[in-house]
């Protein structure tokens, strides 16, 4: 494809690259195709039945078919969404309960901190959303709950949170589709040794760290039943809902503590409004296809091997995170989905970081450095809080407006280059970049967002002939750990020379 007219300048004054929904603003003027290529490559990429599995998977009805079941993540913030029932649904009166300081614990005292424990999806999406979307809490009564969240095997985040929470006023919410991985119950474990240490000189045991402290959410009701979770503080999910697409299930209780039940419902509304666009808008207006067209040909054309993450607003740091699980554990894949081996490239390594700080990181590579790579620059065009008084609120957007003077310019940067006779001074420049802009951060932008990149990540998979469901690789890893482990607990399993010597160090 003829690109000599991209990134001239002038070029860009003749065309609009740029779609919005719902104050989403998507910007592709810095990628290779024109609109007439996109429509182009849209033609001969997508499969002659794509409008028919988006449809299935808008419907809650494509199949995953390794694992045999339908995916419906879809469903959950539409037609089976957990607040759907409003004050009737057991999500939002737990919520209520907690956030009101109605739910006691079993001295008698309201709850305070909440600790979320899970890992990969059951932890990525909560916590990037509650991060983000905290400051929108508008049901706050008198009582002021905290959420923790505890994901690594390691024990790394006990060690901070554990000091800082009330045995008697701490509730944890067990978050795991399948109530079984072992990260999340190594934590479980040491907070029950933790919490049990604490009740038992005030004859308190098991049972009333089961009643008052504990909340299950899961696909599993077997193994939280075996667990010993009273069913009135379980949460079930459907098994049709996949890890990485949980957050806006009941996996996303811990999001409705934080910033209440409102705007979790909003989070999912503006969700559903992506998944409408996503199903109607014209292939060069649709935005997760621009998005999945332009980084199948970066991909597939350029030999593109990376995706940069570069969110320009802090309530969006763990963006990069997230994508990474969604996209790389979606489409990082050498066999299609009739499980043979293919030998085309298909999803990217996804990278990134807070793009103000990495400028005085990683940046200068991006810049100067080897390699190619694109990008997607995540902005928030105005930010107004009313808990700051005028004056700071003044200094404030200042700041904002310094940070979208940053993004642009690098984003121009990376996108034209400067050319210098001095090496130290030439930036070659040519790197496709997109412009993902908010023109605010509210719960449905958000919900817009994290559904534009699903449907993204959705139909490179269609392309790509991938089962984009799936996850053996980590699966595998499983595995190969849990033989490790026994190794260190003394059995007598041999690896290799180096594994070997290090186990015997331990
Ligand atoms: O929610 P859980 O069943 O505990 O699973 C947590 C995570 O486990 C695995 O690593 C899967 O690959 C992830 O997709 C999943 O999110």
């Amino acid at each position: 494809m003829n690109d000599t007219h991209r990134y001239s300048e002038s070029h860009l004054t003749r065309e609009t690259f740029r779609t919005e929904l719902n104050g989403l603003v998507y910007d592709w003027s810095y990628q290779f195709l024109t609109h007439e290529q996109l429509r182009d490559y849209a033609q001969y990429k997508l499969p002659e039945d794509f409008a028919t599995k988006r449809d299935a998977l808008l419907a809650g009805e494509y199949l995953n078919i390794s694992e045999s079941r339908e995916v419906a993540h879809t469903l959950s913030r539409g037609k089976y969404s957990v607040v759907r029932e409003g004050e009737k649904s057991k999500f939002v009166q737990m919520v209520r309960k907690l956030r009101s300081g109605k739910w006691r614990g079993a001295t008698g005292k309201p709850i305070t901190d909440i600790v979320n424990i899970g890992v990969g999806g059951s932890d990525l999406g909560p916590l990037m959303a509650s991060f983000a979307l905290r400051e929108f809490a508008t049901d706050i009564h008198d009582h002021h709950v905290d959420t923790h969240f505890v994901s690594s095997m390691d024990g790394g985040q006990l060690y901070a949170v554990l000091p800082i929470c009330d045995p008697e006023t701490t509730l944890f919410i067990i978050s795991s589709k399948s109530f079984g991985t072992i990260d999340t119950f190594a934590n479980v474990d040491t907070a029950r040794e933790w919490m049990l240490e604490h009740f038992e000189p005030l004859n308190l045991g098991v049972n009333d760290w089961l009643e008052h402290h504990i909340i299950g959410v899961s696909a599993n009701a077997k193994k939280m039943d075996a667990y010993g979770i009273p069913a009135p503080h379980q949460l079930l999910f459907p098994e049709t809902i996949g890890g990485r697409f949980s957050l806006w299930s009941a996996i996303g209780l811990s999001i409705a503590t934080t910033c209440g039940v409102q705007v979790f419902q909003q989070m999912l509304e503006g969700a559903r409004l992506m998944d409408e666009h996503f199903a109607t808008a014209p292939v060069d207006e649709n935005i997760p296809m621009l998005m999945a067209l332009i980084g199948v040909y970066n991909r597939e054309e350029r030999d593109i091997n990376n995706l940069a993450i570069l969110p320009y607003d802090g309530r969006f740091r763990m963006l990069p995170s997230y994508l990474q699980q969604l996209d790389m554990e979606s489409n990082g894949k050498q066999y299609n989905a009739a499980n043979e081996a293919i030998d085309y490239p298909t999803g990217p390594i996804v990278w990134g970081g807070f793009g103000p700080n990495g400028q005085h990181a990683f940046f200068q590579h991006l810049h100067q450095g080897y390699d190619q790579f694109t990008a997607d620059f995540v902005l928030v065009l105005h930010r107004t809080d009313k808990r700051f008084s005028k004056r700071v609120q003044t200094s404030l957007a200042e700041q904002q407006r310094l940070s979208v003077a940053n993004c642009l310019a690098h984003r121009r940067l990376m996108a034209f280059g400067s050319k210098s006779d001095v090496p130290s001074e030439n930036y070659p420049g040519g790197h496709p970049t997109s412009l993902l802009a908010l023109r605010e951060l509210t719960p449905e932008s958000f919900g817009a967002i994290i559904a534009a990149y699903e449907h993204k990540i959705f139909t490179q998979g269609v392309i790509w002939g991938l089962n984009s469901f799936d996850q053996p690789g980590v699966e595998k890893g499983k595995q190969v750990a849990l033989d490790t482990f026994k190794a260190l607990h003394g059995e007598d399993i041999s690896f290799d020379p180096s594994t070997d010597a290090i186990i015997k160090m331990v």
